[in-house]
């Protein structure tokens, strides 16, 4: 279980203050907000790329920033916003850098790795590419090998900053139903940020709304996704139409 209390950080300028939540083995949380928000800084804060003012992250019960680099790649797993591939790297030996920290320093990657990668390359659908120069890649593709390359440390939190922001749309639901799959299956504690409140509503357990560095709602996303919560955190009229138990969060225009 992720377990986040009191998590502050500032840039200076820009601060999220007095974040909390609990993220329970095979739960996904995401975090919904516009632009700016801090949805970012809270996940970076969180995987400790960026240091927090106290001790606030604890993995299974453990203060997670205290632990060595090592302990912590094999808890926690980040698929960052964006990734500018320098090197032409191919896709498998990047999903295979994810298991680095399991490796001694003069260690090569065995077969089992390699295995290990592939196997998560297959799990997404990217095993065609896998010989591919990742410097080659949409940004999707990019997206979606990234993804495997946290997968393949199979770790118990996973941590994604907007994992659908250079996806179609039918990687958009693939990789969603990835996630929740994965998060149900491996009891993984997932915590994601996504801008659309209609996937958002779909496939969190909770959502976390935040605006200007603090969360201003959380829960179930039928008790936060409502119409008045919206409009107070993006500022714009919003409408909800229920469908067969399904809830279609829309921009209030003129007709509807
Ligand atoms: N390295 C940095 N130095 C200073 N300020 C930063 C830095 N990174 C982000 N910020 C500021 O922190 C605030 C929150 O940014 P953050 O990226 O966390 O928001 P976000 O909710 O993830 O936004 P988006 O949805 O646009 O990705 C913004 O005002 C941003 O300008």
């Amino acid at each position: 279980m992720l377990e986040v209390k009191g998590l502050s950080f500032s840039y200076g300028d820009f601060s999220v203050e007095d974040i909390c939540f609990e993220v329970k083995e095979g739960e996904i949380l995401t975090l919904l907000g516009p632009n700016g928000s801090g949805k970012t800084t809270i996940l970076k804060s969180i995987y400790g790329l960026l240091k927090p003012k106290k001790k606030c992250v604890f993995v299974d019960g453990k203060d997670f920033h205290s632990l060595s680099l090592k302990e912590r790649a094999k808890l926690a797993g980040y698929v960052p916003q964006s990734h500018h591939p320098s090197f032409p790297y191919t896709v498998l030996d990047v999903v295979v850098m994810g298991l680095a920290s399991q490796l001694g320093v003069f260690e090569s990657p065995r077969k089992e790795h390699y295995q290990k990668a592939l196997e998560k390359l297959k799990l997404i659908g990217m095993e065609r590419f896998k010989d591919k120069p990742y410097t080659q890649l949409s940004g999707g593709q990019l997206q979606l090998v990234l993804i495997a390359r946290a997968l393949v440390q199979e770790p118990k939190v996973l941590l994604l900053d907007e994992p659908t922001a250079h996806l179609d749309f039918k990687n958009q639901v693939k990789v969603l139903g990835i996630v929740k799959r994965l998060a149900k299956e491996e009891s993984i504690s997932a915590v994601m940020t996504l801008h659309d409140p209609n996937l958002a509503s779909l496939y969190s357990d909770r959502i976390a709304l935040v605006k200007e560095g603090r969360i201003r709602a959380l829960g179930k996303p039928t008790q936060i996704l409502r119409e008045e919560v919206l409009e107070e955190v993006y500022g714009v009229p919003i409408c909800i139409l229920e469908f067969n138990g399904f809830r279609l969060i829309l921009p209030k225009m003129e007709g509807i």
